[in-house]
């Protein structure tokens, strides 16, 4: 008798602007995944971002947190429009959802495709996603000189140390699937600790010494580990981005590196997240709501379709979100429907349909 099919219910919340584009695109593309991989998805649709906010006083109903908490296996988030000036009782939703859920790991892989010249990039920033200046408590007092605006940035042992752990697991499972390959690109897995600590001795010297000793690990030890101050990261990450493999870095950090490495591969529209707690992931294309192509239909929906795939793969579903990859892959080297971020023509629909045809 065949297996029954494993149901995964998923939360859909495309947010603002560009992510109600997208996140319908990352749900054709759950429903259209081979029944050979015996995966079937129920959704439930949920509210957030600043469409939601001017609507009903809230970015993040408490209804949208406890479907996730009680209902969902995984959910899909696309983005949403936080105006850059104080909203009052606006707060980002996205950010409140990760401390809420305590999604404590940002999966960020950057990657170029088989098909791509140059030398391969390969690397995945793990970013610490609960803390750091994101506790964002900020105060403004009046001095004799003026305003003066001061934040807390919080670093603390635990989130440091399991993050650390996330990134070591991170890159032993990288390791073993390059060994698979017929041709592995790199002998041993690397963890680079990414700091400030030349400056910030407490906070960001708590991080590097907290992740160091969780890499120091027994099960670790085929990975070398490395610290690298954040700046000279940045030099070295466009210089030389085919060095790194995993890279473990405090939450700002992690979202700047993240958006630099994604100009690295051709376009913020392909580069994919996953907002990671044991059990359950919420994929994030990393991209904002793009104001700018909002509502032509050209947004690029690929980050979107590989942050389904990590979704995907942190709930257990390894050969669904290989699939996904290859066919994803599979559109971007034939380069034939590519959307204009990208050089080319296709509009979202039609990059979807080529990938999806290509399953
Ligand atoms: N996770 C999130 O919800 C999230 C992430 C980042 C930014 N934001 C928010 O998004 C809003 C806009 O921010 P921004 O303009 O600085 O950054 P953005 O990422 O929205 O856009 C930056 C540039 O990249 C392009 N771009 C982004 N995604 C693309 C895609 N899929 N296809 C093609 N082009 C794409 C945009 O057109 C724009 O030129 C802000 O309000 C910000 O707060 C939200
Ligand atoms: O604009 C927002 O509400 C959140 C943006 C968000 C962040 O983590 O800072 C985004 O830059 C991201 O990388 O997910």
């Amino acid at each position: 008798m065949a297996a029954a099919a494993r149901t995964l219910r998923i939360g859909l919340i495309p947010g603002d602007g560009i992510g109600r584009e997208v996140i319908p695109a990352g749900r054709r593309l759950l429903e259209s995944l081979p029944s050979s991989l015996n995966l079937k998805f129920s959704f439930v649709d949920l509210d957030a971002g600043f469409d939601t906010f001017k609507r009903t006083g809230t970015a993040l109903p408490d209804k949208t947190v406890e479907v996730l908490k009680k209902e969902c296996d995984g959910a899909l988030f696309g983005a949403v429009s936080s105006p850059t000036t104080k909203v009052a009782g606006y707060s980002s939703p996205i950010v409140a959802l990760r401390k809420k859920l305590d999604l404590y790991a940002n999966v960020r892989p950057v990657k170029t495709t088989a098909g791509s010249s140059g030398e391969p990039i390969d690397l995945v920033i793990v970013r610490e996603n609960t803390e750091d200046l994101y506790v964002k408590e900020e105060r403004t007092h009046d001095t004799p000189e003026g305003k003066v605006a001061e934040a807390i940035k919080r670093i603390s042992e635990r989130a440091s140390s399991r993050i650390a752990t996330m990134a070591g697991e991170i890159a032993l499972r990288r390791q073993k699937i390059r060994d698979a390959a017929p041709v592995s690109t790199r002998s041993k897995p690397m963890v680079t600790i990414t700091h400030k600590s030349n400056v910030l001795s407490q906070t960001d010297g708590l991080f590097r010494e907290t992740a160091r000793k969780a890499l120091a690990a027994e099960r670790f030890a085929s990975v070398v580990k490395e610290e690298q101050i954040v700046d000279s990261m940045v030099y070295k990450i466009f210089r030389q981005p085919e060095y790194y493999d995993v890279i473990v870095a405090p939450n700002l950090y992690g979202d700047i590196l993240s958006d630099g490495a994604a100009a690295l591969v051709g376009s913020l529209g392909l580069v994919p997240s996953a907002n990671v707690t044991d059990g359950f992931a919420i994929g994030e294309p990393c991209h904002g709501s793009a104001p700018d192509i909002e509502g032509k239909g050209i947004a690029n929906p690929i980050a979107t379709l590989r942050s389904v795939a990590l979704m995907l793969e942190f709930l257990g579903e390894e050969a669904a979100a290989a699939k996904i990859y290859t066919a994803v892959d599979a559109n971007l080297d034939e380069g034939k429907l590519l959307s204009p971020d990208l050089g080319g023509k296709a509009s979202t629909e039609e990059v979807l349909n080529d990938v999806l045809k290509r399953l």
